[in-house]
């Protein structure tokens, strides 16, 4: 059964000196999910923003999903601290987990929903016992750590896969795609299989001329290419 689609604003290419605001623009814009992009300077050769930023948006008021992508390795340590900050979904990267098992199970324990992220050429393969720990899985569009990359066409392949395991689930899991996600691209992505579309530079980037800091115009037409797809 499909599920709604979501859009999912990545904050890494928010204004960060202005991020409550930035993350209050976008929701009052139509957005649904709040992208939160963990990044290490170890798994992926950047750094970004901890669960002291994540308390800090639910403490600012943001009351909306916020989906936490754990760019970090190891992930167990640090999957606790993201719970009690607010996040909903926290999804990790298999190669960055001992355990992934584990880990998935240590998410929900903490009340949240789970998620395996894989990157372009991380295989499916990973999701084949543990399906049912799963909520929501992620495909990587461009390799991790940064913003503004072009989406990687190889992704739409492995979407219908990743579509295809899904269904056969039975499961209700949320396919969730991130990089490169533009007004251009995003029919297509839909029509891939994914309901769930993560896009950073393409709406932070498009303010409207008369406040840069708006985000209404973007996110409608990226809500008319889904409606066609
Ligand atoms: O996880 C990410 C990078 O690792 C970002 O969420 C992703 O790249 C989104 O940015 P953009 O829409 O600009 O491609």
């Amino acid at each position: 059964m499909a599920l709604p689609d979501l859009i999912a604003p990545s904050i890494l290419s928010a204004d960060f000196a202005r991020l409550g605001e930035e993350v209050d623009n976008v929701l009052a814009a139509g957005a649904d999910v709040v992208h939160f992009d963990v990044m290490d300077n170890h798994y992926v050769p950047n750094l970004t923003i901890g669960p002291l930023v994540c308390e800090a948006l639910r403490k600012h008021g943001v009351t909306a999903t916020i989906d936490v992508h754990l760019m970090v390795k190891p992930v167990d340590r640090i999957i606790p601290d993201f719970a009690k900050a607010g996040a909903d979904y926290i999804t990790f990267h298999p190669e960055a987990s001992e355990h992934i098992d584990r880990s998935l199970q240590l998410v929900r324990d903490q009340g949240c929903k789970s998620g395996l992220v894989f990157n372009p050429a991380t295989p499916l393969s990973y999701l084949d016992y543990v399906m049912d720990k799963v909520d929501l899985i992620l495909l990587m569009s461009v390799n991790p750590g940064f913003g503004g990359q072009s989406f990687i066409p190889a992704t739409l392949d492995k979407l219908r896969e990743a579509r295809q395991r899904i269904d056969a689930s039975g499961r209700e899991i949320r396919l969730e795609v991130d990089g490169g996600v533009k007004v251009e691209n995003i029919a297509e992505i839909k029509a891939a299989g994914a309901d769930t579309f993560v896009a950073g530079s393409a709406i932070f980037g498009a303010g409207q001329d008369s406040d840069p800091h708006r985000y209404d115009s973007v996110i409608a037409a990226m809500r008319a290419e889904l409606a066609k797809a």
